[in-house]
């Protein structure tokens, strides 16, 4: 029996037979999935798959057509706000970095994620207890030297820390991740998937959605790859992640091999 079918597992996202709405376009169609504590996943599918949607669900942003047969869970919930379940879920997307003013403070940057918000205003109080959290995520992600700079002066890859630090102030055991490496240098890249694996190391849930299959780190296990709003496979990493699977679903014809963990996909 694996953890995800032990009865003890409790679920942190559970959907069933759901279709999921972008304007005209079914974005995600009967749509089934159960994630549970104690496994991290990646996510990988072709541009317009669903990727977005489907996290945009975990949000709470877009809902499911209320369907026959349909529920959708979150922790339990059916009805929930990210605001309510920041400290149980950390989402990190990439259009974040734009919702702060150039000048923003750093630390501020990452103690405002404690009220809800992209920034600190005049009448945002902090405890001491509350400074030292931020400063606690900003060490973990090896940013805490830039704590006084405006947040317009750091590099990409520090701003893509900021934003894993701002989620990490909440000390969720889920933190899910969109593209977290679009706009990375080579080195900052490599920087990242170091964290990503340290925080896997400390059994934190991670979901990762990815364009690339040699980013998922040998930590986690399970894929699901996404196609035309479907689950085109889901299953143990080596399983899914084969040739054939993935020629198929980029219509490319692709190469799998494996070292020490990590998958390399190249074109035949
Ligand atoms: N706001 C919207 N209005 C209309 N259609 C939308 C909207 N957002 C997404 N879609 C459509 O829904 C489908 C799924 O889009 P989604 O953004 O979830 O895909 P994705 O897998 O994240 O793609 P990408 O890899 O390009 O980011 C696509 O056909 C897309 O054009």
């Amino acid at each position: 029996m694996t953890r995800k079918d032990s009865p003890e597992t409790p679920a942190i996202f559970e959907i069933a037979n759901a279709n999921v709405w972008r304007g005209d376009t079914l974005a995600l169609r009967e749509f089934s999935l159960t994630l549970v504590h104690g496994e991290s996943v990646a996510i990988l599918g072709p541009n317009g798959a669903g990727k977005s949607s489907f996290l945009k669900l975990l949000t709470g942003e877009v809902r499911p057509a209320a369907d026959k047969g349909m529920h959708c869970r979150l922790f339990g919930e059916e009805l929930w706000s990210l605001e309510e379940i920041r400290h149980r879920i950390g989402v990190i997307m990439p259009e974040e970095v734009a919702r702060f003013e150039a000048d923003e403070l750093t630390r501020d940057a990452v103690l405002s994620s404690l009220r809800g918000a992209y920034g600190r205003t005049r009448d945002m109080r902090f405890s001491q207890a509350e400074k030292e959290q931020a400063m606690v995520s900003m060490e973990l992600m090896g940013v805490a030297e830039l704590a006084n700079r405006a947040f317009g002066t750091l590099s990409s890859g520090e701003r893509r820390r900021i934003l894993i630090a701002r989620a990490l102030v909440h000390q969720p055991q889920v933190l899910v991740l969109d593209e977290p490496s679009t706009a990375l240098d080579f080195a900052a890249n490599i920087q990242l998937t170091g964290m990503l694996r340290k925080l896997l190391q400390e059994n934190r849930d991670l979901l990762l959605v990815t364009h690339h299959p040699g980013e998922i780190p040998p930590e986690i296990d399970r894929v699901i790859l996404l196609r035309d709003g479907r689950i085109f496979a889901d299953g143990r990493k080596r399983d899914v992640l084969k040739s054939a699977l993935l020629s198929e679903l980029y219509d490319v014809p692709l190469k799998v091999s494996w070292s020490h963990g990590w998958c390399d996909v190249r074109p035949v």
